[in-house]
Parts: structure tokens; sequence; C-alpha cells
């Protein structure tokens, strides 16, 4: 990768720019839109949001105030908790774009595969999804379909009713943190890594070994974050509400990380501090 709009490839041939621009907590209104705008300013061309994270709204009006064609900036958002199901995801895609006011998406992705609200029965829910999912997806509302914080288990379960295996999983990866069971699937099944939390959710500063990765380099931590998942075939989603701190993370594409350092960063285990179990934690 040489710059932001460089792009990785989903599985269906559809393009996606190497680095997106993370949204949670940046509340709706000013702060929202103000990032966003400044992160397309900065050159981002791909922006993370969700319906939990309530900013869709915020989001739509950026990136229309923005001037650029619909077709140049590529836009994910993802199905909240209490939807799952083939109704009630029709009906929280449709509340998404009226949100955005947009009329298609680039992505679409299930938040979580094991809410709380579904815990009995979260298999047939996300099977209900899936199909409406793939109905929305063949019918050209949705660019690319995939799912957020699944593991192998809940993968499997997907593909024993899906026609569309998912393009991408968004998942927590991070310095120490390289989720090397669910990475090992997905690359054989071809399903891309989106990283969140690429920063460790700003945990990552405070931690000796990247500092002096940071000094080594000339470049700061979070730099270094970044940079370390392109090389990992990541794409990674940092978030900032701070235009300097927007374009600082754009600034990845002038130097590589040794393999011992790649390696170094796999290995501070938990230094973000651990990462949640999608089928205990309680959403
Ligand atoms: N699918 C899922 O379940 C999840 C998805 N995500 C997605 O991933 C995105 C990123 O993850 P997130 O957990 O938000 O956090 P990140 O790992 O991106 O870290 C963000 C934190 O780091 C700070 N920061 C950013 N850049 C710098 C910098 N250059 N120097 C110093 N501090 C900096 C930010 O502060 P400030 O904003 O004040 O600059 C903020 O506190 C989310 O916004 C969301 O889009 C995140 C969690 C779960
Ligand atoms: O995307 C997300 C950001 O964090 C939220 C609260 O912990 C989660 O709902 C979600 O995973």
């Amino acid at each position: 990768m040489k710059s932001l709009i460089d792009t990785y490839e989903l599985h269906n041939g559809v393009k996606i720019p190497c680095v997106g621009f993370g949204t949670w907590q940046a509340t709706d209104g000013e702060e929202a839109t103000t990032s966003v705008r400044e992160a397309i300013k900065a050159g981002y061309r791909h922006i993370d949001t969700a319906a939990a994270y309530g900013n869709e709204e915020s989001i739509g009006i950026a990136v229309k105030e923005s001037g650029l064609k619909r077709e140049d900036i590529f836009i994910t958002s993802k199905l909240q908790n209490p939807a799952h199901g083939y109704e009630a995801t029709m009906s929280a895609f449709e509340e998404s774009m009226k949100k955005l006011d947009m009329d298609y998406l680039d992505l679409y992705l299930i938040h979580w595969p094991n809410p709380i609200k579904f815990r009995d029965c979260w298999e047939e829910a996300n099977a209900g999804t899936w199909k409406a999912f793939e109905e929305l997806y063949e019918a050209g509302r949705i660019k690319a379909i995939g799912v957020s914080n699944f593991m192998p288990h809940h993968i499997d379960e997907l593909l024993k009713t899906a026609k569309i295996v998912p393009m991408v999983n968004q998942i927590r990866l991070c310095p120490g943190e390289t989720q090397p069971i669910v990475a090992a699937y997905c690359e054989k099944h071809n399903i891309l890594l989106e990283a969140y939390s690429p920063l460790g959710t700003g945990r990552i500063f405070e931690v000796e070994e990247m500092k002096g990765l940071a000094e080594k380099y000339n470049k700061s931590v979070a730099q270094i974050c970044i940079r370390w998942c392109l090389e990992m075939g990541y794409l990674p989603l940092p978030k900032s509400v701070h235009p300097t701190r927007i374009k600082e993370n754009t600034e990845v594409f002038d130097f590589e990380l040794s393999k011992e350092d790649i390696e170094l960063i796999a290995n501070l285990k938990e230094c973000c501090g651990p990462t949640r179990d999608p089928d205990t934690t309680n959403f």
C-alpha cells in the first residue's frame, strides 16, 4: 500500500480503501461532522460508522458537504444488536440509509454475532439477518456484506444457510492482539480482516515498547500501530476527533517496519487490555 486510496480487493471484486476512518465516540452533531470533514480533507475515502454510534446523520451531512461524488467514498455501517432477524434487519437498514441520506451502502456488517437479546437463538437470528443482507446485496443496495466480532463458530453456523460468504470480518486487532484462530479462518475463506481499535482505544500510548519503536522510526506511536496493521494485511480503522491527529494518522506510507519489530508488536500480549468474548459480552 502506498497511499490512503490504495485498496484491498474483496472476494466479490469490490475495492475498499486500505485505511478507514473510525467514528465511534465521535458525538453526533458538530463533533462527528467536523471530524469526518477533516478526515476527507486529509485524504480518507473510507468512513466506518454504525447505527449504535448514533452519528450516521452527521456523517451523511459531512459526506454531502464534501462535494465528493458518492462513488468516490466508501461508507460502512453496522446493524445494531436489537435488530437481528429478517424483518428487523430490513427496517434497520432503511433507517440507517435514511439517516445517512444515501441510496446505497458500500459495506454493511452484523455488528455482534450473539447479542444478549438473542442469546438462546443467535443461530436463527443471524440466518434471518443474513438472508436480508443477501437480498439487499443482490438488489444493489449494498455493495459488500460482512460481519464483525464473529469467531469461526459463528461464521460456520452462518454458512450453513448462506449463499454468500461474508466479505469482511471487523474484529479487534491491535498491538498484542492478533486473534490468530479467527485470522487463519478468515484467510482460508478469503474474508478481509478489518482492524478495529488499532490504537487500543487510546490505551497504546503509554506502552514503553511502542514509545521505543516510535523513537526508532521517528514516527508517532499511532503511526507505528497503523503501519503495523497494514504490514499484517489488516485494514485499520483509526479514530480521532482532532484535525492534527487525523492527519498524522494518514502519514504511514513513507516507512516500513522490520520483520522483528512486526513480531515484537504482535507479541505485546494484552498491552491494550483484553478483547471481549462475543458469546458472553452483554450488548
Ligand atoms: N465493530 C466493533 O465492534 C468496533 C468497531 N470499532 C471501530 O473502530 C474504530 C477505532 O477504534 P476505537 O476503539 O474508536 O479507537 P482507536 O484504537 O482508533 O483509538 C482512538 C483513541 O486514540 C486517540 N488518538 C487517535 N489518534 C491519535 C494520535 N495520533 N495521537 C494520540 N491519540 C490519538 C483518540 O483520541 P481523540 O479522538 O481525542 O483524538 C481516541 O481516544 C471505531 O471508531 C469504530 O469505527 C471500534 C470498536 C468496536
Ligand atoms: O463498535 C463498538 C464500539 O464499542 C461499543 C461499546 O463498547 C460496542 O458496542 C461496539 O463494539
